[in-house]
């Protein structure tokens, strides 16, 4: 892929991030994913790209766009993958809180896994913990280690997690050993990617959360020189089959960073909508301009572009539609 697609792609989380951030606070988390959705399809027509998405808002008869399977782009550039979140945390947007963002990740073709839409468990670290941690360790393992590489007292590591019933025991052996704890209302592809910037102060993300989001916070690993393994959660045996149907022979396996992103072909890009722990949300300024602030990177270089981007309104045709 040319690096140019690069800022191509931003474009179209910015405006994506743009369309849903009027939606703030105002307790309708459909409206606020509509309207980042329909602003990302079509910002992506002028795109120079064959792209197929592969992590999108459902299935085709789920959705009325962006559904998985959908061709995006202009038909005239590279084929690829495609995987989106016009606006990952709903919620987040429709209370008002923090880390929502938009996201997309570009590679080549067949290298993103089709992940089911089911819970996954995910152990994400940044840099200096690539390689040196396992999934299949108890919690209690895993920390210690983490301390060890980092030089630094079991006590003194943050985990983020997302704050869920589901995470009551592992929530309770984390306080056991000592760690500080940072929940998560909603948003784990920011949380999953926020060990990797140091000025997070995140050491670890763990949890289960979509297997979608994880796919993609992979994708933004795999840039930024992080890990992610995950393990695929199937409810039931109607989940374990769809896995297999789409492809996942073993869905009790640790997903690694190459299964879940196959090359270092790719394009990670997020816009923040509301502010987190690595980006700011969409600000509104005086004369008709609204200031967004974006990440952009490609796996093949590590480059990471931070991108203020100060708009006017007025000139933006796909986000009145
Ligand atoms: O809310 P649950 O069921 O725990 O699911 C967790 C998933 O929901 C989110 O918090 C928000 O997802 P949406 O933007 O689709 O609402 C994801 O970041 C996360 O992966």
């Amino acid at each position: 892929m040319e690096r140019e697609l690069a800022l191509e792609i931003v474009r179209v989380t910015e405006l994506a991030a743009l369309a849903s951030a009027p939606w703030m606070g105002r307790g309708d988390k459909n409206s606020a994913d509509g309207a980042a959705t329909s602003a990302m399809r079509a910002m992506f027509d002028s795109v120079s790209i064959r792209g197929t998405v592969v992590i999108g808002e459902g299935e085709m008869d789920e959705a009325p766009m962006l559904y998985i399977g959908e061709q995006v782009g202009s038909m005239n550039g590279p084929e690829v993958d495609i995987a989106v979140d016009p606006l990952e945390g709903t919620d987040i947007v429709a209370k008002g809180l923090n880390n929502a963002l938009s996201v997309i990740a570009v590679a080549g073709k067949g290298n993103l896994l089709h992940a089911p839409d089911m819970y996954m468990e995910k152990l994400a670290v940044g840099p200096a913990l690539v390689g040196v941690l396992s999934l299949n360790d108890p919690m209690e393992i895993t920390l210690a280690k983490a301390a060890e590489v980092l030089n630094k007292q079991v006590s003194d590591l943050t985990v983020m997690i997302l704050d869920r019933e589901r995470h009551e025991s592992l929530v309770k052996t984390l306080r056991k050993v000592g760690v500080r704890i940072k929940f998560l209302s909603d948003g784990d592809v920011a949380g999953a990617m926020a060990p990797a910037f140091p000025e997070a102060g995140i050491d670890l993300y763990v949890g289960s959360g979509g297997a979608p989001e994880g796919v993609l916070a992979a994708a933004a690993l795999k840039c930024l020189g992080g890990e992610l393994q995950g393990r695929l959660m199937p409810a039931d045996s109607s989940e374990y089959d769809r896995c297999i149907e789409m492809g996942i022979k073993d869905p009790n396996k640790i997903l690694t960073m190459d299964d879940m992103v196959g090359t270092e072909d790719v394009i990670f890009a997020a816009t923040g909508v509301t502010p987190g722990e690595f980006l700011e949300g969409v600000r509104y300024l005086p004369d008709q301009r609204a200031e967004t602030h974006s990440i952009v990177m490609r796996a093949k270089t590590k480059t990471i572009r931070n991108i203020r981007t100060l708009h006017y309104l007025p000139n933006k045709p796909l986000l009145k539609k």
